[in-house]
């Protein structure tokens, strides 16, 4: 293994008595695209301004190529940061925005500055706006200018929270496949903070799933999405049906769990009498017309709603206890079913998908 580029090791950070980091184990290897994802308030934004050098940690070590780094000035760590809201100068206009990051750190003549920003402006789409002033400029042409800014100062590793959030959703889909692509082509780190799981996994080398201060899972996107580490990954991720139970069997690598549900079979393995929750990703469930016997691998409901959104389609379904299962499907799997409200339904699975959550 090759020596990480960024290391958080015990990284803690707290205001007084509240805690926004409460600590963090992080090694980023060079050219990874890392994402940290979690809800409001999980420390992503505070971990990133950790990286940055706008906060020092209250306890634990961040170190660069190995050098510890805590005490390192901003200016000092060529780590630069894009923000959602852009932070762009409004008296300088598009070139000079770029140019002040060079400007600052010296060595630079000024037509070399000039050059360089021209450079960037001209990767990213915008030299022909050089010389427009910020509040000229749509949200897509500000946010390519900040990050013309920051890359012109030809960083190892570029921060960047929420950058697209500000965003409309046509333009997010653009913006992100421009990162995807200069993040390839520079060869450089990205540490990415998003509240969209659409954009972490669409971007993505690895994902890191964040709550109150710590790290609940680091992994690829697809390792998250189909094996979430904690009950707390699968609910945030969202994916599955996550039904928790006490388990009544155990035997060569499955269970079956008593649920409010019914009993249900999982794979994996938890003591006889132990609490466990299992998760059933939606996209593995089968609809069929209510009728076949039900047994530890399907449950039988009715058809509450069901949402459009294009190609696929998610249906819920209410069970008898009063929860709901939701299933996704392409549009063209469940046209032949005909399928109304109130319909009764049976949603069956492959036992191998359906698995017992780590603890
Ligand atoms: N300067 C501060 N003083 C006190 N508490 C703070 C300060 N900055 C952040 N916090 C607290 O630390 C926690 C983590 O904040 P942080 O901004 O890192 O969260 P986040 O995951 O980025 O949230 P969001 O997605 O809403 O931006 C929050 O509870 C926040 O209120």
């Amino acid at each position: 293994m090759s020596e990480p580029i960024l290391t958080l090791d015990a990284v803690e950070k707290r205001y007084g008595a509240d805690v926004a980091v409460e600590r963090i184990d992080l090694a980023i290897d060079k050219r990874e695209f890392i994402v940290l994802m979690g809800p409001s308030g999980c420390g992503k934004t505070t971990t990133l301004r950790i990286l940055a050098g706008l906060e020092t940690p209250t306890a634990g070590e961040v170190r660069l190529w190995g050098r510890p780094i805590n005490d390192v000035p901003p200016w000092q760590r060529e780590m630069p940061m894009v923000w959602q809201s852009y932070a762009l100068f409004p008296f300088l206009d598009v070139r000079r925005n770029v140019e002040f990051g060079l400007k600052q750190r010296g060595g630079m003549s000024a037509g070399e500055r000039r050059k360089k920003a021209l450079e960037w402006l001209d990767r990213l789409g915008i030299a022909h706006m050089e010389k427009r002033g910020i509040h000229q400029l749509s949200g897509g042409q500000r946010q390519r200018v900040a990050l013309a800014r920051a890359l012109a100062l030809e960083p190892e590793v570029l921060l960047l929270d929420e950058p697209l959030s500000a965003l409309d959703a046509h333009l997010r889909i653009r913006m992100q496949g421009e990162l995807s692509r200069l993040h390839s082509e520079l060869g450089i780190t990205f540490v990415y903070v998003t509240h969209a799981q659409s954009e972490a996994f669409a971007l993505a080398d690895r994902v890191v799933i964040m709550s109150e201060g710590r790290v609940q899972q680091i992994g690829a996107p697809r390792e998250i999405y189909r094996a979430p580490a904690s009950r707390f990954v699968a609910d945030f991720i969202g994916a599955s049906n996550v039904v928790g139970g006490t388990v009544v069997e155990e035997k060569d690598g499955t269970v079956v769990l008593e649920t409010p549900v019914g009993r249900l079979e999982a794979t994996g393995s938890r003591a006889k009498g132990a609490a466990g929750a299992l998760s059933i990703p939606a996209d593995w469930i089968a609809v069929e017309p209510a009728g076949e016997a039900t047994d530890g691998t399907a449950v039988e409901g009715r058809l509450v709603t069901e949402d459009f959104t294009g190609a696929v389609v998610t249906l819920y379904v209410e069970l008898h206890d009063g929860s709901q299962f939701f299933v996704q499907k392409q549009q063209h799997e469940i046209e032949r079913l005909s399928l109304k409200r109130g319909t009764r339904v049976r949603l069956s699975w492959p036992l191998e998908h359906a698995t017992i959550l780590p603890e």
